[in-house]
């Protein structure tokens, strides 16, 4: 988040989300076009596991190898040099930049002097807050500053210190995405909490709950205030019931194994109907055409329902935030609310919390969804939004109030949410919820004053990753007797992803990149790469190849980022290039296609991008540049993770995991990487079986890969 002085010198206002301004051609087919093309991905090969395979391999984006042989002498030099030139002050783009290769090699000057300068302020956000200046809609500049930082930091790593650094802020009043905003010079911007993906206000209201870290950043006092509303979404009916259809694999999902561990858990439903919920809660399942459960919703809505607490890990797009919000409504109706009335204090029943905007005003949507006719009022507040308006929501009336850390932590603080009526707090992508980035916050939340203690509220964690340290922090949380529920392989990836590994040196990545998108056409795409910096510079360099292109990363403006998202979801920018910020919980109708660009530091963040296509029973593809230089810590995670869920592992990732980790490394192994269970050593609970294909003995034993651990 330190970018700020390289991101004023971008001077290209007519240039908003990425959109260019060209008219769409066609994308002729590159070299291997004929062979993978959109209609590779058409629904009926999309069926069919093996023939994409074929396909795949023969357009040579599997072979590795021969593009890993085209690298050598091209790395290594990742993080000592710098770019070529060709973004400096008041530079357009274009020119050496992108035509070159090798973006991170050359000169010290323009863009790269910027990006690392930007890094370097890291941690520091009043210098950061004095340089700052663009344009709205065109976020992405190149500053100056001294080449001594390691920009592969930027985004995907914890911050100590700097972590409360300024999270800048439109000083003009409009919220429109054409004008020019000058942000704070001032050097008292808005105090912001950086956690790893997401950068969330938190502000100082009369009894903030502010952290050291936070202390003297006021939000209230200093700096420029965030101005922007986010437009309300849609009322009409047939918009809150929009849904996508479940994919030719949804059926598949009965075959998966399930455990249940920890005391006395009820038996799972088969059927919505055996849930008992009330007849509204019924009508809007149906609209929302849900017809069947999904594993997770079998397991979880009874265990819910029973007042249980709840650490529930199934795969990605299966369905979890249903799993949650339809046995909480049920009670919500069953026990009565408060109906929504005017209140300077609202006293919700039920928090959610989620580690980005998006996902967090996604999951808001599903709750009006779900509660669409009954009394019960969801409400959803989030940084880099007006806190005027959030409070202006929250006082008409809140049941469930869905909101970021920091922001949940500032309304608090502000004394427009009161804690004493919680009966349920739900910690969505639980794991990152209690890492480093967002445990505190966590952990201050319940402590709060008037917060329930865990033996009087419920406490519903979920996610698709669960490392094992992090079950264990998460015992603070839970009531010692709850339950878990692992679909599948506690962390493992979905298997509707076809994923491929591809050996890409870092200075073959820009062009491979662009093969692959020409071939894939208009098909709907996420890139992922590391940092903030990188992903405007590749969403600008495929702008420039004439490749639709939007971005989201927590440096942009949230009036951005969602513009960003809504052009990629309606599908006018087909390609979204993303930072971590993007990589849980998003559900977008009809992404085919996940890059990693640049493949992330963890296994667990692998599994939860390329989740983000092959989602509710749908195939999706992912494909992986794996960089020799900079990814072979990876190779081990990756070979386990591939081969559970059933993808062809290359030979050459398996060699790299066996010279990584030596003799001892077998094919099985699965290091520290996921918990294969639940980690408690001592429960002496049962385990239940999905039973549609299995019976317990038939059933692949969970047991065979604790040989990981
Ligand atoms: N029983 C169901 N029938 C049909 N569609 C469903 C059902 N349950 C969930 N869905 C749909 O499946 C999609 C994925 O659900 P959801 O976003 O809850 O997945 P998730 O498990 O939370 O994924 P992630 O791990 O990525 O957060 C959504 O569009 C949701 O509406």
């Amino acid at each position: 988040m330190g970018d700020e002085d390289w991101e004023a010198e971008i001077i290209k206002p007519h240039v908003s989300s990425y959109v260019p301004v060209f008219e769409k051609d066609r994308y002729s087919s590159g070299a291997n076009g004929d062979t993978f093309n959109r209609t590779l991905a058409s629904s009926s090969e999309m069926g069919d596991g093996s023939s994409r395979r074929d396909h795949f391999m023969r357009s040579g984006f599997a072979s590795g190898r021969s593009l890993g042989n085209r690298d050598p002498g091209e790395s290594n030099k990742r993080e000592n040099t710098s770019t070529v030139g060709g973004f400096g002050v008041g530079k357009s783009f274009g020119n050496r930049g992108f035509s070159n290769n090798k973006f991170e090699e050359g000169d010290s000057s323009g863009f790269w002097r910027g990006y690392q300068d930007g890094n370097d302020s890291e941690g520091s956000g009043s210098s950061r807050r004095g340089g700052r200046g663009s344009f709205r809609g065109c976020r992405g500049g190149f500053g100056l500053g001294s080449p001594n930082s390691n920009y592969e930091q930027d985004e995907g790593t914890q911050r100590s210190g700097g972590i409360f650094g300024s999270r800048r802020s439109a000083l003009s009043g409009a919220d429109n995405g054409d004008t020019f905003q000058s942000r704070s010079g001032s050097g008292s911007g808005r105090g912001g909490y950086k956690g790893l993906n997401e950068e969330v206000i938190t502000g100082s209201g009369k009894n903030s709950w502010k952290s050291e870290a936070e202390g003297g950043e006021s939000g209230d006092t200093q700096g420029p205030k965030v101005t922007y509303i986010p437009p309300p979404p849609p009322e009409d009916e047939d918009s809150i019931f929009a849904h996508y259809q479940t994919g030719i694999n949804f059926d598949k999902y009965d075959t998966i194994l399930v455990e249940v561990s920890g005391h006395d858990p009820p038996p799972a439903i088969l059927t919505f109907e055996e849930a008992n919920l009330c007849q509204t809660l019924n009508n809007n399942i149906a609209k929302a055409g849900y017809t069947k459960l999904t594993p997770v919703q079998k397991y979880s809505i009874p265990i819910i329902q029973g007042g249980r607490d709840l650490m529930a890990c199934a795969q990605t797009g299966s369905g979890k935030t249903a799993a949650f919000l339809l046995p909480i409504l049920a009670h919500m109706m069953r026990d009565g609310i408060t109906a929504s009335r005017f209140k300077e204090l609202q006293e919700p029943e039920c928090i959610i919390v989620a580690p980005t905007r998006e996902l967090i005003n996604q999951i808001y949507l599903e709750a009006r969804k779900f509660s669409f006719g009954t009394c019960v009022r969801a409400v959803v507040t989030y940084g880099g939004t007006q806190l005027g308006h959030s409070i202006r929501q929250i006082v008409q009336g809140c049941n469930i109030l869905c909101a970021t850390p920091g922001r949940l932590m500032d309304i608090i603080g502000k004394e427009k949410i009161g804690l004493r009526q919680v009966k349920y707090l739900v910690l969505d992508e639980a794991d990152r919820m209690l890492d480093m980035g967002f445990g505190p916050e966590m952990k201050k939340l319940i402590s709060c004053p008037g917060m329930p203690s865990k033996e009087q509220r419920q406490t519903l964690m979920f996610s698709a990753t669960f490392p094992e340290e992090i079950q264990r922090l998460a015992g603070e949380f839970l009531k010692s007797n709850y339950l878990f529920v692992a679909v599948g392989q506690v962390g493992g990836a979905c298997r509707d992803v076809q994923q491929t590994i591809l050996q890409v040196g870092q200075y073959s990545k820009r062009e491979k990149l662009v093969e692959i998108l020409r071939n894939i056409g208009d098909e709907r795409t996420m890139v992922f790469v590391e940092t903030k910096k990188k992903a405007d510079f590749i969403a600008t360099f495929l702008c420039q190849e004439k490749i639709s292109t939007t971005s989201i990363h927590g440096d942009r403006e949230q009036r951005e980022r969602e513009q960003a998202l809504g052009d990629f979801r309606c599908g006018k920018c087909p390609v979204l290039v993303a930072t971590s910020v993007a990589a849980r919980g998003l559900d977008i109708e009809n992404v085919q296609h996940v890059i990693n660009f640049d493949l992330p530091s963890t296994i667990d963040e692998y599994v939860h991008r390329i989740g983000r296509t092959g989602r509710c029973g749908n195939t999706g593809r992912a494909i992986s540049f794996f960089d020799l230089e900079s990814d072979s810590h990876l190779a081990q995670p990756l070979v386990k993770v591939l081969s559970d869920a059933q993808q062809d592992v290359p030979a050459w990732l398996e060699e790299i995991a066996f010279s990584t980790y030596g003799p001892g490394f077998s094919g099985n192994a699965r290091g520290n990487v996921f918990a294969s269970v639940d980690t408690r050593k001592n429960y002496h609970g049962k385990s239940s079986l999905n039973t549609a294909g299995f019976s317990s003995s038939q059933a692949p034993n969970p047991v065979d890969d604790e040989s990981w651990d």
